[in-house]
């Protein structure tokens, strides 16, 4: 018998440690059988990949950043979130519609009601239901001190227009998705990412273990290196 998509993206502040976590848990969900679409935001196609450049590199105001990330969004929902859903994958996407709130809402101060109309319009008449508005079924969210997650990547590697923001901007976007948690609390999971990789990781596969989706002999057996 089939089983439904999964649609779960990871979230946080830059340095937060997502990245060192998403491999693993595609490997976990693969061992279980599953078919495993691990993508990223902005980006995941050959447009929004080119977006993605530009969004990271280019100086530009808050509206055309918007602007171009929700683009690189309906492009990579149409042609790889949607498709892999349809199949029944687990798709695990590194960031998604709440790093907009985050970043170019509460970090950049762009306007909350534009970025929820853009939604709207970008993640909206792509699914098999067409009045769907595309929502992630779980967001996992790494909560890490901006000041933590800075110690993390200094001198990791060049600085994008992000990595290099003061950590003030750092410290409204946590607020920002501290935020976006209060308001959606049956979608989002927080870990606290302050702690060493293995306990990130224990924390992590106890949300899919509780879910039902990860068997808990699976989900000890994976982690970090
Ligand atoms: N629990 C941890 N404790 C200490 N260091 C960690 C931990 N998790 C990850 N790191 C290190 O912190 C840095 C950032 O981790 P990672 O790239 O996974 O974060 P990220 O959230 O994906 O960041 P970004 O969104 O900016 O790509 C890396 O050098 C990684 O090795
Ligand atoms: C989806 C999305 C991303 N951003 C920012 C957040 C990060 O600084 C970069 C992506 O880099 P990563 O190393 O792949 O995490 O883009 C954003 O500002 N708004 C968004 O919607």
């Amino acid at each position: 018998m089939s089983r439904p998509g999964l649609f779960i993206t990871f979230e946080g502040i830059d340095g937060a440690g997502k990245s060192s976590h998403i491999e693993g848990l595609a490997a976990a969900f693969r061992a279980q059988g599953r078919t495993v679409t691990v993508s990223r935001e902005p980006g995941g196609t050959p447009l929004a990949e080119k977006l993605r450049e530009m969004v990271l590199n280019d100086p530009m105001d808050a509206l055309t950043e918007s602007l171009l990330i929700f683009a690189a969004r309906r492009d990579h929902l149409r042609n790889v979130i949607e498709p892999a859903l349809a199949r029944g994958d687990v798709v695990l996407c590194d960031r998604f519609t709440d790093a907009t709130f985050a970043y170019q809402g509460a970090g950049r101060g762009f306007d909350l009601d534009v970025l929820s109309t853009l939604e709207r319009l970008a993640q909206t008449g792509l699914a098999p239901d067409a009045d769907l508005m595309r929502e992630p079924d779980l967001t996992v969210w790494f909560d890490l001190a901006p000041e933590v997650a800075a110690e993390r990547l200094a001198g990791a590697r060049v600085p994008d227009r992000f990595e290099a923001q003061p950590v003030e901007f750092f410290r409204r976007v946590a607020q920002g998705y501290a935020d976006r948690a209060a308001a959606a609390p049956q979608r989002f999971a927080r870990l606290d990412a302050a702690q060493d990789r293995h306990r990130v990781w224990q924390q992590l596969t106890s949300v899919f273990v509780r879910k039902g989706w990860l068997a808990i002999m699976v989900a000890s057996q994976g982690g970090p290196q």
